[in-house]
């Protein structure tokens, strides 16, 4: 079984990927994983591609081996595209879930369900030492509920709810999850390049 590195710290994120990755027969090993502590890298781009492979590059770089990045994020229509690349930190540095999407939602408080519209967006990026790195990126479309519910997944999960289902994505199935989300959609677009990969 081969390894890839996954330049993440977002335990959600490393978990989704290691699902992904294992119907391919591949460990993926996040950061998290690794015996020494990894110095975190900064997001200063101003787009999910810029910061894909800023964390991408760095990581391949220190290691010299391939490695892939994730940058996501929500995109609320009637917040003009936010929080957008800063969703991690929407409501401040300590990253905490739980207070980014009670921000939103209080921001949204006198939004009414049709103007509710939004979507999270996965861009990858495969960095390999020595050759350009490769972006794919993946949507997917949605609602913001008016009030958190469900404890699967990460993040913003509690109040998306995805197009054409009536539950929000921390209400679905880890499986159903990852069968409609901007991950594997981004995931799917990788196909031809994880099969080179495993070769
Ligand atoms: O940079 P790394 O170490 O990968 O971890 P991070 O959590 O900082 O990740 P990002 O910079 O890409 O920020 C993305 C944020 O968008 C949100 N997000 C991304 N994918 C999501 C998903 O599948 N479900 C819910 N929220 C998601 C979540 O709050 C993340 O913290
Ligand atoms: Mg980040």
């Amino acid at each position: 079984m081969k390894d890839i590195i996954i330049a993440t710290k977002n335990p959600g994120k490393a978990k989704e990927f290691r699902e992904f990755f294992a119907k391919y027969n591949i460990k993926a090993v996040s950061l998290l994983d690794l015996q020494e502590e990894v110095e975190d890298i900064e997001e200063t781009g101003s787009t999910f591609e810029e910061n894909a492979a800023l964390k991408a590059e760095g990581i391949a770089t220190k290691f010299n081996l391939p490695v892939l990045a994730d940058d996501s994020g929500l995109m609320v229509d009637a917040l003009d595209g936010r929080p957008g690349i800063f969703s991690a930190r929407y409501a401040g540095e300590s990253k905490d879930d739980q207070a980014n999407l009670e921000k939103v939602l209080s921001e949204l408080n006198d939004t009414p369900d049709n103007e509710r519209t939004a979507r999270f967006v996965c861009v990858l990026a495969i960095a390999i030492p020595g050759e350009s790195t490769i972006y794919k990126k993946g949507y997917c479309e949605g609602k913001i509920a008016r009030e958190p519910k469900g404890d699967h997944g990460f993040g913003y999960d509690p109040i998306f709810i995805p197009a054409s289902f009536a539950q929000t994505m921390a209400e679905l199935t880890p499986e159903k999850k990852n069968e409609i989300s901007h991950r594997s959609n981004a995931i799917a677009q990788m196909e031809n390049w994880i099969k080179e990969f495993n070769r």
